[in-house]
């Protein structure tokens, strides 16, 4: 309750609400650093991290153009910064957003899948196990604010989460597709 208390007075979630609900209608791994401060924001190559010490709250933006695919290093990318919040001890909540137009997650990048060795695609699905089960055990309080689609792997990342709260528009899909796509999540 306290750590509620706390989110909504959080300029950060407050913001987050207000863009949420006025919306009706080659890459390198590298990983944010937390540094002791009223508020900071640092940002990664795919991952912009804005953290208020005086909430204890941290706003995870995924900035991977162009639909925020999930590839091996962006999941790399998301499970560094996790386990990096969860060492910082002022740090209790964590809100997953995206800073792409219409888009939270496009879920799996397929590119990872396509004509890749079966050595990477094992690689990169323990990657997804990882990813899913680091948010789903974190102990951090995780929300995801879903400010566009999330298919299928975004999805996944979303139902992860301990809440989920979605902008009202009916342009933005969620789902899990991989029927559609004849894909069957492997045993890890
Ligand atoms: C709580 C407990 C949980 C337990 C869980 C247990 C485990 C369960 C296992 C679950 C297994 C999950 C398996 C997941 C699989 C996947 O995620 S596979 C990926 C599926 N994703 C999709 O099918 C999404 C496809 N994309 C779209 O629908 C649309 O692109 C969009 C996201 C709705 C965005 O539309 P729009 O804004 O119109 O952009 P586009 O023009 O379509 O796309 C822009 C460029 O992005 C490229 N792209 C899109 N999606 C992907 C992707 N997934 N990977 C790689 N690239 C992608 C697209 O090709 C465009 O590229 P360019 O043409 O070069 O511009």
């Amino acid at each position: 309750m306290a750590l509620r208390a706390a989110l909504r007075k959080s300029c950060a979630l407050t913001g987050l609400f207000c863009q949420l609900s006025s919306s009706r209608h080659g890459r390198v791994c590298a990983s944010p650093v937390l540094v002791a401060q009223q508020r900071n924001s640092s940002t990664a190559q795919n991952i912009k991290l804005d953290f208020d010490q005086s909430t204890g709250v941290a706003v995870m933006h995924m900035q991977c153009p162009p639909v925020n695919a999930l590839s091996l290093e962006f999941l790399t990318e998301i499970c560094i910064t996790v386990e990096k919040l969860e060492m910082d001890k002022s740090c209790r909540g964590l809100i997953i957003t995206s800073s792409q137009p219409k888009v939270f997650s496009a879920g799996l990048d397929l590119l990872e899948m396509y004509e890749t060795s079966t050595e990477h695609r094992g690689e990169f699905w323990r990657a997804v196990q990882e990813m899913w089960l680091k948010l789903y055990s974190s102990k951090l309080v995780t929300i995801a604010a879903i400010n566009g689609s999330s298919p299928a792997g975004g999805c996944l990342m979303a139902m992860t989460c301990d809440y989920r709260i979605m902008a009202d528009n009916p342009r933005y899909g969620i789902g899990l597709n991989e029927t559609q796509l004849g894909m069957v999540a492997p045993f890890w």
